[in-house]
């Protein structure tokens, strides 16, 4: 059974309070049948049993994914803006926040990362290789 337990914002600064509700995983997990199917996308819970006969890719790759974290099939999949819209309609609560790992979120953080990690990997090399150069240069037989 789903519990409110916390409130969000609308987002604009007008402190309009959305109850949000939290599902904890091994509840969603539970819903994995044709009479019941949610699954989770990016943090959030769906409950797309009603979409099911909807679904332009099928049902079948649903029912595999039913009652877990479908976000990598979900983006492996590359849906359209359409289809993104289309969530909302089968949005019922965010995932327990105790339930959310971090490693959801490391591919977008590598991204994010990526021009770090580029200017140390330049970083390293550069005087590297200029001491390199200068080590032959001094012992140079000519
Ligand atoms: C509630 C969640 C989902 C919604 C609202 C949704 C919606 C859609 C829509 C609208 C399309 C038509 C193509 C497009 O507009 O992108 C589509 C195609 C497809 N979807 Fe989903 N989908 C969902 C979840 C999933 C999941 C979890 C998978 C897992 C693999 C999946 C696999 C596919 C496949 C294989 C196609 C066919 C792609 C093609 O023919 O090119 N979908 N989906």
């Amino acid at each position: 059974m789903a519990t409110v337990e916390a409130s969000g914002s609308d987002g604009k600064g007008q402190g309009v309070e959305t109850p949000v509700t939290y599902y904890r995983l091994e509840e969603v997990a539970k819903r994995n049948s044709l009479k019941e199917i949610w699954l989770v996308i990016h943090g959030r819970v769906y409950d797309i049993t009603r979409f099911l006969n909807e679904h332009p890719g099928g049902e079948e790759v649903l029912l595999e994914q039913a009652g877990a974290d479908a976000s990598e099939s979900f983006e492996d999949v590359g849906h359209s803006l359409d289809a993104r819209e289309m969530l909302k309609q089968y949005y019922i609560g965010d995932v327990h926040p105790n339930d959310l790992k971090p490693e959801s979120d490391s591919k977008l953080l590598v991204l994010l990362d990526f021009p770090h990690r580029r200017r140390h990997a330049l970083r390293f090399p550069v005087p590297l290789l200029l001491h390199i150069g200068k080590q032959i240069l001094l012992r140079r037989p000519w």
